[in-house]
């Protein structure tokens, strides 16, 4: 079997029968069929993927993975690749926004470096990788196919470890330079303008977002992005990034393991794209936290029918969208498993 070969093995499909008795009990609870909006088809998806009439989700795990960007050297981002390495320390401290947020939520959080500049052994997080940092995308593929590979693989291994047999796995991401990354594999893979996927990142002026788009418009034309001729892995090695690669891994791993994905921001949301498009059987298993404040997030949201829970101006990364939506993912089930039927409640269905 080749190393590649785990990713297009299918995922389980969505239980009909569920689907269908958890419907029959949301239209039978003591409000008007459809009130609850959006969170009943929640209740109805994650019954058909838990195969259950009543899901829950008491136990989230929340696996964040960070990388490094080549393309950092051309001015691309309002802070410096070093950033991303401080951060990792912070995160593994408790001191980042994703750790205050799990440690509320009681999840447990593992970090992984796939892909940063650092050199030595961080306490607290797992090394699982090969480079340090992708090349500049600008004059090069930003990873060989090899070593986006390994950091998918890197992905896998990390669901293997920290959520088989979760109820929902969360993925963030840390990375100085990843919104380039991703609007680069978002525009490739979506044929559509950098103009309209490229966003102001960590807060990029409105000539850095000129700037970004001018770079990601090159290298798409560079590495002969944007048409039918190159697949996403290929897309994902030349213009994307190792924690993207791992976080595309990490999906479609987990869909395969029956672990349902609270996806995040811009940057996850583009890895979505990545797996559905290699492995379209991931797509049922993913759930869309947050609508981010990246421009282009809402065009990468449409190409995946997703239907996001929250749109909150969110634009940190780190899995913190999708940790501030896990307490309505929880109580959408506790709804759907507590509430009384109309039978029950002897309260008079409509006239
Ligand atoms: O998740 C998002 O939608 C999002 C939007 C903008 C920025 N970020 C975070 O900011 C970093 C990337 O921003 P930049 O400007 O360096 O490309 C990276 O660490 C992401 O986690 C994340
Ligand atoms: C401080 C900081 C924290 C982050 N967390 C995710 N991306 C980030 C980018 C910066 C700059």
């Amino acid at each position: 079997m080749k190393s590649d070969d785990w990713t297009t093995l299918s995922c389980p499909l969505p239980s009909q029968e569920h689907a269908a008795a958890a419907e029959n009990r949301q239209n039978s609870l003591t409000k008007p069929p459809g009130s609850l909006g959006i969170l009943e088809r929640l209740a109805v998806r994650l019954a058909a993927l838990q195969e259950t009439e009543r899901p829950k989700v008491d136990d989230a795990r929340i696996i964040l993975f960070a990388g490094d960007h080549g393309i950092t050297l051309h001015g691309v981002s309002a802070y410096p690749s070093a950033v991303t390495v401080q951060m990792l320390h912070n995160f593994a401290t408790g001191g980042a926004a994703i750790s205050v947020l799990a440690r509320e939520l009681r999840a447990p959080l593992e970090v992984v470096d796939v892909g940063t500049l650092a050199t030595t052994e961080i306490p607290g997080v797992v090394r699982d990788k090969q480079c340090a940092g992708t090349r500049d995308f600008s004059t090069e593929p930003a990873m060989t196919i090899e070593e986006a590979q390994f950091a998918m693989a890197a992905g896998r291994r990390a669901v293997q470890r920290a959520a088989v047999g979760a109820d929902l796995l969360i993925l963030g991401e840390m990375g100085i330079g990843n919104t380039t990354s991703a609007a680069a594999v978002a525009s490739a893979l979506l044929s559509k303008s950098p103009d309209d996927l490229v966003g102001r990142g960590t807060g990029l002026d409105n000539k850095g977002v000129e700037h970004k788009a001018r770079m990601i418009n090159a290298a798409l034309k560079l590495h002969g992005l944007g048409g039918t001729e190159k697949s996403p892995l290929e897309t994902l090695a030349c213009v994307g990034g190792l924690e993207i690669a791992a976080l595309t891994g990490a999906i479609i791993s987990s869909a395969q393991s029956r672990v349902p994905v609270l996806i995040d921001g811009f940057i996850v949301s583009v890895a979505a794209l990545l797996a559905v498009r290699i492995n379209p059987s991931c797509k049922e298993w993913l759930v869309y936290s947050h609508r981010s404040y990246e421009q282009g997030h809402q065009q990468v949201l449409e190409a995946l029918d997703a239907e996001p829970l929250l749109d909150l101006k969110l634009r940190l990364g780190e899995g913190s969208g999708a940790a501030l939506a896990l307490p309505i993912v929880k109580l959408v089930c506790a709804l759907h498993a507590g509430m009384a039927t109309f039978d029950e409640a002897n309260v008079s269905g409509r006239g």
